[in-house]
């Protein structure tokens, strides 16, 4: 037995180094630093959600940690959103579970007794706009990079869950039009309108962040979870008393001719945005 160890270990640290972690979690001393790490841009396919989902469950179970910032290893991008791959041309099967994966990681998210700050160096549209706003606060860095949610823009509808989570975080009349028009916006509106709670230089968004943090983890534990679960927990049932409907309305909805070629439409700027880049 004692024999075997090291092979097993070596087969471990093998199995380490040629899969790639979806997430990157560093412990501080009582809080965890949650990097998504999905090269190139974080889009959210199935695995990098299940993989956020677990990572915020492991840490809500270890009881020396208190709170989290979510962030990215990629200094340009926090998160690209729900990746359109997932969406197009999809397998209902696969489709399905893709969306339960995205319901629970909000969920998850949103209601979490762990404090939580996003620190958002990069751009974050649609689910990336979504995960940042399920956080107690978010600190976003001046300059070109731009948040909100943009689903109108590609022909898409988002669900009534996100709605409720940028009403709950902005207001009504501010949602209307950042929904209703695609809008993303830089770190400077995005504080204006109350979408972000900092706007600093990149090199101090993490600083910010924990600063952020540790303010959240000032406040006495119990009140703050009870706090939190008293403002959230109406908006999260909503969805929990309706999580089959939204998913078949979403594969439904995506199945569309009108969605598929919006999409394929979509992929396709994408793709020669990316190849003009290249060229230069
Ligand atoms: C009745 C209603 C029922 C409910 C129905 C619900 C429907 C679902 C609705 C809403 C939920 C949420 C939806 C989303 O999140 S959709 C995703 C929206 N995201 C975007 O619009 C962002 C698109 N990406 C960009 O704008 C840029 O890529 C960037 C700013 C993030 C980064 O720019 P840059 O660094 O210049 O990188 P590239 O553009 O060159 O991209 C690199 C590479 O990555 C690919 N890619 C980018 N974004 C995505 C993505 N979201 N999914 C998949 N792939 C993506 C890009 O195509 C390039 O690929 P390559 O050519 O192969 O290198």
């Amino acid at each position: 037995m004692l024999r075997c160890l090291p092979t097993f270990r070596a087969r471990a640290a093998r199995a380490m180094s040629t899969t790639p972690s979806l997430v990157q979690i560093e412990k501080k001393d009582n809080y965890a630093i949650v990097r998504l790490s999905r090269a190139p841009v974080n889009s959210l396919n199935m695995e990098l959600l299940q993989a956020i989902d677990e990572a915020v469950q492991s840490l809500e179970q270890d009881k020396n940690i208190k709170g989290m910032i979510l962030s990215s290893t990629n200094p340009k991008i926090f998160s690209a959103g729900l990746d359109i791959t997932e969406m197009y041309q999809p397998k209902t099967k696969r489709l399905r579970e893709f969306w339960r994966a995205f319901q629970n990681t909000y969920l998850r998210l949103y209601t979490t007794p762990l404090a939580t700050v996003a620190a958002i160096e990069g751009h974050s549209p649609a689910g990336g706009c979504l995960l940042a706003m399920c956080c107690d606060s978010r600190v976003m860095s001046l300059g070109g990079p731009l948040i909100g949610l943009n689903e109108t823009k590609l022909g898409i509808v988002a669900p009534f869950w996100m709605r409720d989570v940028m009403v709950n975080t902005i207001g009504h009349r501010e949602t209307e039009k950042m929904l209703g028009l695609g809008l993303q916006v830089n770190a400077l509106r995005g504080k204006e309108i109350g979408l972000i709670d900092e706007a600093v230089p990149v090199e101090q968004v993490h600083s910010v962040a924990e600063k952020l943090l540790l303010e959240w983890l000032s406040i006495p534990s119990s009140a703050r979870k009870l706090t939190k679960a008293m403002m959230r927990d109406e908006t999260a049932q909503k969805l929990r008393s309706r999580l089959d409907e939204d998913r078949s309305n979403f594969v439904d909805f995506c199945e569309t001719d009108k969605v598929q070629s919006a999409l394929a439409g979509y992929l396709a700027a994408l793709k020669k945005k990316a190849e003009a880049k290249a060229a230069k």
